[in-house]
Order: C-alpha cells, then structure tokens, then sequence
C-alpha cells in the first residue's frame, strides 16, 4: 500500500518536473565557438562530469538524465537544436553505460539520416522490406526473418532519427510487431517494452505515404500509441546554429507557417540580392533531375581533366544498398576548380565539418595506401575551403553498425559536387551560404528546411519565392501547440 503510494508520488514529481520541459521557453542565441569533449563514455564514467563537459543546454542534460533512467523520450524542436547532436549522446551512453552494444539499435528513417548515424534504415532494422501489408502480414513476414526476430528480440532500446518521414500506419504497425514478437510478459507494454528514442522535427519534410484508401492519418503522432510510447516528449528550443534573433524569428515564423509582413519583405530582398559571387555558393532545389542538371553543367564547362573515384562496398544487402542510398556517391567525378562539399565531419576544430564547402585546387599522391584502392592512380584531392583551410581529403569510410558489428562498409571520398544539392540531402547540415531556388518547392515543411540550413541571413540568396510556399500542416501545427503549449 504504502509503496503504491510512493510509486504515485515519484509518479507525480516526475511529471510536474518534466511537464516543464514541454514548455518552450524564448529562443536564445549563444556563441558557436563552442567545443565539446571528444571523451568516450565508459561504464565508470560520471555522467554529471561528462554532462558538464558537452557544454549541454538544461534540456538537453534533461533529456539525458531522462534516458539514463530507461525512460521513452521524443526529442523534437526547431532545426539547429541540436536533436542529432543529443541523439548521439543518447546512443552512446545506451550502448556504453546503460546496456548491452548489442542491445542497442539505431536507426533513421532514411538512408542519408541514418548513414549519419552509422545506423540502419528503420526498414532494414525491423525487417519489413517495403513496409506494404497489414500489421498481421508484416508481422508474419518478420517471424519467418530469423535475423529480424533476433534483432527485435534483442532489443532493449531502439533509436529512431527523422521519425517525421515515418508515417502514421507504419508506426502503428512497427509497434504491434514489437509487442508481440518479444513474448507474453512483453505484450501489455508499448513497443513491448523497447525504450525508444525518437528525433525530429514534423514541421521538417513529411512522410512519403501510400495511403491506405480511408486511413486518413499521415504523421506518426497520429498514431493510436504514440503518447503511450513515451514517457517524456520534449521540444528543444534554444537554437544553435544560428545566433541573429531577427532569423531565428523569421525561421519559427516560417517553420509556422506565419507569414509575418516583416519577415516576407526581409526574404523578398534576399532574392534581390543575386550577385555574381553566387557562382560559388551551393545551389539547394526542391527536385534532383535539377541537382544533376546543374552540377553536370558545370563540371563540362570547366572543360579539365577529370578523375574518378569509385566507392569501394564490403558486407550484403540490404545494409549494403542502404549505404548505396547515403550521401557518399558509387562515383565521384571531380577536377581541378570544381566546387565541392565535405559530406562527413573531418576536424571539428578546424571547421572541417559536415556541409563545408570548397573548390578543389589539386590532385596530390596519397601517402601509403591512402587512397584505399578506389582511384586508378593513387591522386588524392586537395580542396581549399571557403574558410580559407586548405586540407587533402583522404577517403573515409561509411558503416552500418549493429551493436559492435559492422554490417556493411562503404569507403570514397566525403565529398560531392556542390554547385547544387537537393533539400531533402542537406536536411540535417548546416551551411555558411546558399542559394535556393524555390520554384519548384512542393509540400509542406520544404522552405523551412531550406532556409534553415544557413547560419546568417548574409549568406542566404533566393530566388523563385512565393510566399504561397510557406506552409504548415495544420495537423502538426495542432500538435505541437497541444503538446508543447507556451
Ligand atoms: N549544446 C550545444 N552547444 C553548442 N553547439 C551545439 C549544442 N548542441 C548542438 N550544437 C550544434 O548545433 C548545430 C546543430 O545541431 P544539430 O544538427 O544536432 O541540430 P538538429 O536539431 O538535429 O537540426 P536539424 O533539425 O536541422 O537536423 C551543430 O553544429 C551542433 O554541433
């Protein structure tokens, strides 16, 4: 009786305590100098000091302590947040403090999202194929997938990052497969007692769905469980890759779908502002038979030799095809003069990181075996970056983890040809310049994510803007005033 009583009152403290972190608070700039430990965590770590040492905002270090006591966390807020950056935390300290590696599986939604995680699509973790059938078909499916059965069975956390591109009939169904897959003491808890950690932002882009004809719920947090999947739901608010409050405004107007007379003018004078400098600034397009068009253009038009890297792949399908799908291209064509991007951070203290962009300046021999067999004459790309830093880029190798194991392997060079990128590949980076042309903007969420790339204002040019393309789920705007309220 009298436990019942003290397990209602750690009930009841805890939601007071965490019914705060649904609350925003103002969005407040900080300086972007900073760095964080590259200390890994061990079993004996103490968390408070390895805490301190990230640098973590109050909800961040919340959201971690939360997962340190098993809990279900949905970790959402505006991009630039910092959510992939928690996700990380989190994944470590599942795998090294809290459980098993092996218990541990991460994975994203799509294939860019979750080569960044070195983790698993989330089709490939649950062992779905295409996701098509009902839950009891999917389910059988998965029985008769002995690798699938054992992973799910194994599972004591599951991460899933970009959760906004998972539909709403595909989550229901995930979690009917995980709770009756793990055995009958399993069965009256969600997700069959897996601790989830999901990531995203449902203002970002939205799912892909083939909807059932009359199902009519698209987002995952439609579906019947999703509050039952949690035990806390949080939304970030204090904003890190960008400092200037007149863009954060302007971003969380436009993340609303607000079309603040302010705001559109200060957009419609970044679209007068083409100069000729945009020759080197990334150009994002809502489509990629753009993206492939330009680039194509301009690496003819240098008219220079060029050199070919081709990607080098170890391990079987499907966790090989998935990192077919990442950001690391089957064949880099690159020359001298042609604009490039690091798709992988490289040196974060020398700014060599995810989404930086340069020009190539020379082909230089690989000291040893550096270039890993997958370029025919051993020449390695030097690039000077638009900071000025002029490094060579070795290949780096891409890989899908599970536990300890590595799956699949992929190896070439973190670069891709920048003069243009699509939307949906550069959600997640951050960039010091861009050009978008949003003509051919579709959907819900896709400004957003284009504009919320860039660091500054400075260093955003735009043309093709309408602001009809400025728009908010109406569902997802529901949500998040329901959940989060201020
Ligand atoms: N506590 C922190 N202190 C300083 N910088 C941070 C902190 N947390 C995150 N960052 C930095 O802020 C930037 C954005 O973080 P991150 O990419 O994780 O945001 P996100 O919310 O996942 O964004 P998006 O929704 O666009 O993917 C990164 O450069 C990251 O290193």
């Amino acid at each position: 009786m009298r436990e019942g009583l003290f397990l209602k009152m750690l009930k009841y403290t805890s939601h007071i305590l965490f019914s705060f972190l649904r609350y925003r608070v103002s969005a407040t700039p900080t300086p972007q100098t900073r760095c964080f430990s590259t200390k890994k965590i061990t079993r004996t770590t103490n968390l408070n000091d390895y805490f301190k040492s990230q640098n973590l905002s109050i909800q961040q270090e919340s959201i971690l302590e939360a997962i340190t006591k098993t809990q279900s966390v949905f970790i959402s807020g505006p991009a630039g947040t910092g959510k992939s950056f928690v996700v990380s935390l989190a994944t470590e300290l599942l795998r090294r403090k809290i459980y098993q590696p092996s218990e541990v599986f991460v994975t994203a939604s799509t294939g860019v999202a979750a080569c960044a995680l070195n983790g698993q699509t989330l089709h490939s973790f649950a062992g779905i194929g295409l996701g098509e059938g009902d839950k009891e078909v999917l389910f059988r499916k998965v029985l008769k997938n002995a690798k699938a059965c054992g992973r799910w069975r194994t599972a004591k956390a599951l991460v899933i990052d970009e959760i906004s591109m998972i539909g709403c009939e595909l989550f229901e169904k995930l979690e009917y497969i995980a709770r009756n897959i793990r055995g009958v003491a399993y069965m009256n808890k969600p997700w069959g007692g897996i601790q989830l950690i999901v990531s995203g932002d449902f203002f970002q882009l939205p799912p892909i769905v083939k909807q059932k004809q009359g199902f009519g719920k698209e987002f995952a947090f439609e579906a019947m469980f999703w509050n039952d999947s949690f035990d806390l739901q949080v939304e970030l608010t204090q904003i890190f890759r960008q400092t200037d409050t007149e863009f954060i405004d302007l971003l969380q107007g436009v993340r609303r779908g607000r079309k603040d007379e302010h705001h559109l003018g200060v957009l419609y004078r970044c679209c007068n502002e083409l100069r000729d400098s945009l020759e080197t600034v990334p150009n994002l397009f809502p489509r990629n038979v753009d993206v492939n068009r330009v680039n194509e253009e301009r690496l003819r038009r240098l008219g220079k030799e060029t050199f070919k890297y081709i990607a080098r792949d170890s391990g079987k399908n499907p966790w090989k095809g998935q990192l077919k799908l990442g950001m690391a291209p089957d064949e880099l064509e690159i020359c001298i003069d042609a604009r490039v991007m690091l798709i992988k951070n490289k040196d974060l203290s020398a700014g060599l990181v995810n989404g930086a962009a340069g020009t190539v300046i020379d082909f230089v021999e690989a000291a040893g075996k550096k270039h890993c067999g997958i370029c025919a004459n051993g020449l390695l790309p030097k690039v000077r970056f638009d900071s000025g830093l002029v490094a060579v880029v070795n290949p780096e190798t891409w890989e899908v983890v599970e536990g300890d194991v590595k799956l699949a392997t992929r190896t070439q060079i973190p670069l891709i040809l920048a003069w243009a990128v699509s939307i949906h590949k550069c959600q997640g980076m951050t960039l010091e310049c861009l050009h978008t042309d949003l003509s051919r903007a579709f959907g819900y969420g896709m400004v957003y994510v284009a504009l919320s790339r860039v660091r500054s204002l400075k260093g955003l040019y735009l043309s093709g803007f309408n602001s009809s393309k400025i728009k908010a789920h109406p569902k997802v705007l529901e949500f998040y005033d329901k959940s989060f309220c201020s």
